[in-house]
C-alpha cells in the first residue's frame, strides 16, 4: 500500500485556483521533494495531505485512509513553516510535553539527539535563535514516531553547519523505513536528500523524476562563452531551453552538439560546456512553464 496517494486534487480559495489537479504518490521509505516557485501550491498540497484543509476536488489517502480520520493523523508528523513554541518551557520540557501527546513516542534522548538539541536542552524555548527553533520544531514533529513526516521549508534560518546536521537527521529517519515529504527552495537540498522530485508550478505538477533524471532530461547542458552574438540568435539555437546574457553568454540546451556547431561559426572565446545543476534545471523548467 502507498504511504500517500494524491489523485487529481484541486483547491480553490475564492477565485484563486491554488491546485489544478495534482496527482502523485509516495511509497513507504521514500523521500519526496516538492520544488516550485513562491505561490506554486506546495504548502496547500501539504495542508491537504495533513487533513488540515479539505480539497475542493479529488482524493487524498494516507495508508488508504482519509487523512482527517484520527487513525491516519496518528501516523503523520509535520514541521510547518510557522509554529508557535511554548516560550517559558525549557527545550527538554517541550520535548517531554509533546511526547506525552502520543501513544508510542520515541525516547526523549533519541529525539533530542536526532535534532541535535543536547547542548541546548536546558535553554528556554523563548530564547532560541531562528535555526535552533527550527531544530526544536523538527524534534517535536518526530516525537510521536510518525510513519510519514512533512517538512515545509525545514532549513530556513539554519546556518550551513546546522543544515548539514539536519540533512543527516532526515537520512537517519529514512533509514527507519519512514516516508518524508519535503518542500524547499534550496535545490541542493532536494538533490542531497530526495529519491524523487516533483516540480509544482501554478498549481500543477510539471515534472517528476529522480534528481539525476531531472537534471539530465530538463537541465540539459550549459554552454558559456564570451563573444558578440545577438540574443535572438542564441534563443533560436537547437534545443535551447533558456538564455542568459549577463557579461557572459549562457545557453541551456538539450542538444548540445547541434547548438555548439552553430555557436562555433561565431568569433567566441572562453568556451565552457558542463551539465546543468538541479538549480539550473529548475529555473529552466519554471521559466518555460
Ligand atoms: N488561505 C488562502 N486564501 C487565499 N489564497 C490562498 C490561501 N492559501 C494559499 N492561497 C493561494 O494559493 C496559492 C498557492 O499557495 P501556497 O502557499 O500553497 O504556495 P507555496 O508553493 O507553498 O508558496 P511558498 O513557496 O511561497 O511557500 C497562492 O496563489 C496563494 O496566494
Amino acid at each position: 500500500m502507498k504511504a500517500i496517494e494524491v489523485v487529481n486534487v484541486t483547491k480553490h480559495f475564492g477565485n484563486v485556483e491554488a491546485l489544478k489537479g495534482v496527482t502523485f504518490s509516495a511509497d513507504q521509505g521514500e523521500v519526496l521533494a516538492f520544488l516550485g516557485p513562491n505561490g506554486a501550491g506546495k504548502t496547500t498540497t501539504i495542508s491537504i495531505m495533513l487533513g488540515m484543509r479539505a480539497p475542493t476536488g479529488g482524493t487524498v489517502k494516507v495508508y488508504g485512509m482519509d487523512p482527517r480520520v484520527p487513525r491516519a493523523r496518528a501516523r503523520l508528523g509535520a514541521m510547518l513553516q510557522e509554529s508557535d513554541l511554548p516560550a517559558t518551557l525549557k527545550v527538554k520540557e517541550a520535548v517531554e510535553l509533546f511526547r506525552r501527546l502520543y501513544p508510542r513516542p520515541l525516547p526523549a534522548r533519541q529525539v533530542m539527539e536526532m535534532a541535535d538539541l543536547m547542548d541546548i536542552a536546558e535553554r528556554l524555548c523563548g530564547n532560541l535563535s531562528g535555526g535552533q527553533r527550527r531544530r526544536l520544531s523538527f524534534a517535536l514533529s518526530v516525537c510521536g514516531n510518525p510513519d510519514v513526516l512533512f517538512l515545509d521549508e525545514p532549513t530556513v534560518a539554519m546556518d550551513v553547519q546546522s543544515r548539514t546536521a539536519f540533512w543527516e537527521s532526515v537520512r537517519q529517519f529514512k533509514t527507519q523505513g519512514k516516508t518524508v515529504i519535503l518542500t524547499t527552495h534550496h535545490l541542493e537540498e532536494a538533490d542531497a536528500l530526495s529519491d524523487r522530485v516533483l516540480v509544482i508550478d501554478q498549481g500543477k505538477v510539471i515534472v517528476e523524476g529522480t534528481p539525476k533524471a531531472i537534471k539530465e532530461q530538463v537541465g540539459g547542458t550549459r554552454i558559456r562563452f564570451h563573444g558578440q552574438v545577438q540574443e535572438q540568435q542564441l534563443r533560436t539555437l537547437p534545443g535551447v531551453t533558456r538564455v542568459n546574457i549577463n557579461g557572459v553568454n549562457e545557453v541551456y540546451t538539450r542538444t548540445p552538439e547541434a547548438a555548439l556547431r552553430e555557436i562555433l561559426h561565431h568569433d567566441i572565446t572562453d568556451l565552457e560546456v558542463s551539465k546543468a545543476s538541479l538549480e539550473e534545471a529548475f529555473l529552466n523548467l519554471t521559466a518555460r512553464n
